[in-house]
């Protein structure tokens, strides 16, 4: 049993918190948030971002005291949106125990430096490999919170420490399995929120199977080539962890990409359609940073650029298509 922090009490970080709680750890929740913290803290509930659990565990309390809430952590998991990790990171730098490791479940690239967030939080909290893990996986924090069976993985490049961080967080309803490829789970989580955008644009805009597995497997296909460029393991992306997640977010509407993308195919405006948003779609930002980083690593990247154009431009969910695909013979 461990002393557990998590930073970021949104939908994703108070259903993971549960799942420690329920794995026996005394797990104290951070957010920036005020009326969260009171919310957790007084009457165990996340009315605001998971109201789906009607009582969080006795094991599990919050704090909105940066200093409180890490002292003598051995594990600190971080589930900030993406695009803010390494501002809301930078106030917690020097505060963070000397052995405790840092985990984050996030699934973004970063805009403006096309990094990954085993990058961001590196370099943010100056934390050396092997006390950094990335959790990743088919894992719609709804379900979760419900305690339905689902399975994750845990990448650190120091097995031993992905192992504490899987035995910190088994329950009889939650597994994780264990790798060494932080890239791979990085880019997976990362790009199929972009993949998940596209088909659920598709399915917005009135399109069946037939498109959505085309999107998906050609997604796929985009997100391997960038992995592998980007240094990871091509297994990584046939696992839980990639096809696993991509199945997932792009199959239900309990997923905010997809259904930020439906929103845009049922002719949403991007403003329209992050207003409707409940919770970060990490996709949206993610979109232009995959488009640099193909850039960048040499790696074409179709679908990324017709959903950028999507986003800026405002292309119907048609035009992405044909954007997508074009009219040249090309070998698969
Ligand atoms: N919801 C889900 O099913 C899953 C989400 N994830 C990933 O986990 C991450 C967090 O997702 P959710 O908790 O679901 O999102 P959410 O939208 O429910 O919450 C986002 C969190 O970020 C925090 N935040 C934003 N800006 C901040 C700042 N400047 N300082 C401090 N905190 C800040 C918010 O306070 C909130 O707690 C995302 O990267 C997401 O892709 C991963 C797996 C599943
Ligand atoms: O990552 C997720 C499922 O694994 C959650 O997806 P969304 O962020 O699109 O809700």
């Amino acid at each position: 049993m461990s002393k557990i922090t998590v930073l970021g009490a949104g939908a994703w970080g108070t259903a993971f918190g549960q799942v420690l709680a329920d794995a026996g750890n005394d797990v104290t929740m951070w957010a920036i948030e005020p009326d969260i913290v009171e919310d957790i803290r007084d009457r165990r509930r996340n009315e605001a971002r998971l109201p789906v659990v009607e009582q969080l565990p006795a094991n599990m309390t919050a704090t909105g005291d940066r200093a409180e809430a890490v002292a003598d952590a051995q594990i600190i998991i971080v589930a900030i949106a993406a695009q803010f990790a390494r501002v809301a990171l930078a106030e917690f730098k020097g505060l963070i125990p000397a052995d405790a490791i840092v985990v984050s479940l996030m699934k973004g690239i970063e805009r403006g430096t096309n990094k990954r967030m085993d990058e961001v939080v590196r370099e943010t909290l100056d934390l050396p490999a092997d006390r950094f893990a990335a959790v990743s996986g088919p894992n719609l924090s709804k379900e979760i919170a419900q305690r339905h069976p689902a399975a994750t993985v845990v990448a650190c490049e120091s097995i031993d420490n992905a192992r504490k961080i899987a035995e910190a967080c088994t329950t009889d309803y939650f597994k994780a399995f264990v790798t060494t490829d932080v890239i791979g789970l990085e880019m997976c989580g990362s790009l199929k929120n972009v993949v998940a955008l596209a088909v659920g644009m598709a399915r917005g805009a009135g399109y069946g199977e037939n498109t959505a597995a085309m999107i998906e497997t050609r997604g796929l296909a985009e997100l391997t080539a960038l992995g592998q460029a980007a240094g990871a393991d091509p297994k990584t992306f046939a696992g839980l962890a990639g096809v696993g997640d991509l199945i997932a977010t792009c199959g239900s509407p309990l997923s905010r990409n997809y259904t930020f993308g439906a929103n845009l195919g049922k002719g949403l405006s991007v403003q329209e359609a992050t207003e409707a948003s409940n919770g970060v779609a990490e996709g949206v930002p993610t979109t232009d940073a995959v488009v640099a980083l193909g850039k960048e690593l040499g790696v074409p990247t179709p679908l990324a650029y017709a959903m950028s154009r999507v986003l800026s431009e405002g292309i119907s969910c048609s035009e992405m298509l044909t954007q997508l695909f074009g009219r040249d013979i090309t070998e698969e």
